[in-house]
């Protein structure tokens, strides 16, 4: 383990210094697509204004004999684009494949002054952190890049669940973790067929009513990702950096993607993933703060003044706690609003219908 007095010194000569806390940038939606893909990729100049995060995935998806097409398909796409105050991201392939290590001697190489964050698969532990750490500080050292990499982690094995302290806290460079529903399902043995959402067999049922054990009770279909979405929250939050849910497979079905992404936002992630074009209005929706709760965090935290001691508003008791809650609400909303025009003016307009 590397002593904390050492975290923040480079970890090869001539590399960046490490960043001290993670930037807290709208990051919404993260939108995969395949570079390799054409027409996705022509896609891509257009989906850059409308999203938070580009992402381009090199790893699951990609088909074996594509996964060199995906590589030189980012760099071009890097190259030839100015995405402005959008992020780019690259999911790179897992650490025990055999192109994970081109990917990122080629991305750091020739686009690291493009990246944001770099997605690294299946992590199973602080080793896993550890070994694309001193990776990308000799990469960034040999490319003269004068900004780090940040990495982001996918929790999608039992181990990275179990480890996913440790993994938050692995590395300066952690910028967040995200659920990948499909792999930790493989890896728990899980028997569910799905990419993330809920399943109808995993529920709770009411008490019998009489003595027939199937009349009038009613059943209510449960979180499968409740457990493991909290306590990615907590481990993100302990270490500074942020939560996001993942993918929602089941692209037609809007409604519930809508459900599975709200749960997360409630829950304290950030942000999520847009599969498909279609997801990323539901991603924008969800995870940007409603106008009402918006005008509410701003009454409350204009009445209680230096934020101690308690007041009364519409018959609810708002004390210290209350009031850190509305800033983070409000923080929020001021944070969107300033990259989202159309949202200033929503919250604008609720804050105002609220003071008259
Ligand atoms: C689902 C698919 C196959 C349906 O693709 P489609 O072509 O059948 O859909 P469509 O509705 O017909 O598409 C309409 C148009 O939108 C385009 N399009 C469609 N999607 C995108 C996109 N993302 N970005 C940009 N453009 C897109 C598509 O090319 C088409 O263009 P066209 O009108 O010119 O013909 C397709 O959307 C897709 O491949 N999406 C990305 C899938 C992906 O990245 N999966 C990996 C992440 S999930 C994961 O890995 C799991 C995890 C975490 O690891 C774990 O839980 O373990
Ligand atoms: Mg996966």
């Amino acid at each position: 383990m590397r002593s904390p007095k050492d975290f923040f010194a480079p970890l090869a000569v001539g590399a960046p210094d490490p960043v001290r806390e993670i930037p807290a940038l709208p990051s919404r939606m993260i939108h995969f697509f395949d570079p390799g893909n054409e027409k996705m990729a022509a896609k891509v100049p257009d989906l850059a204004k409308k999203v938070d995060v580009l992402l381009g995935n090199l790893e699951d998806a990609v088909r074996a004999d594509r996964k060199e097409a995906a590589r030189a398909g980012l760099v071009s796409i890097a190259k030839a684009n100015d995405f402005g105050a959008t992020q780019l991201w690259t999911r790179v392939n897992s650490l025990d494949s055999p192109w994970v290590l081109d990917d990122l001697t080629t991305l750091v190489t020739e686009i690291g002054d493009k990246l944001d964050v770099i997605m690294v698969p299946k992590v199973e532990g602080a080793q896993d952190i550890h070994y694309v750490d001193r990776l990308l500080a000799q990469l960034e050292a040999r490319a003269g890049l004068r900004r780090p990499l940040l990495v982001h982690a996918i929790l999608e094995t039992a181990s990275g669940v179990a480890n996913v302290e440790e993994i938050a806290g692995a590395s300066p460079r952690m910028q967040g973790i995200s659920l990948g529903p499909a792999d930790l399902a493989a890896s728990r043995r899980m028997k569910t067929t799905r990419v993330g959402g809920g399943h109808p067999g995993y529920l709770v049922r009411t008490d019998p009513v009489g003595e027939d054990l199937h009349e009038g009770r009613t059943t209510y279909q449960q979180d499968l990702w409740h457990y493991t979405v909290a306590r990615m929250v907590d481990a993100c939050v302990m270490h500074g950096i942020l939560p996001y849910y993942g993918p929602f497979g089941d692209i037609r079905d809007v409604v519930a993607c809508e459900d599975q992404f709200r749960n997360a936002f409630l829950l304290g992630c950030v942000g999520t993933w847009s599969l498909h074009p279609v997801q990323i209005d539901i991603a924008k929706r969800v995870f940007s703060p409603d106008p009402k709760d918006v005008a509410w965090a701003r009454r409350v935290i204009a009445a209680m003044g230096d934020g101690t001691g308690a007041v009364m508003i519409d018959g609810k008791m708002q004390d210290d706690a209350s009031f850190k809650q509305c800033r983070v609400v409000a923080e929020l909303a001021d944070a969107l609003a300033e990259r989202d025009p159309e949202l200033k003016e929503a919250y604008d307009e609720a804050t105002k219908e609220v003071q008259q």
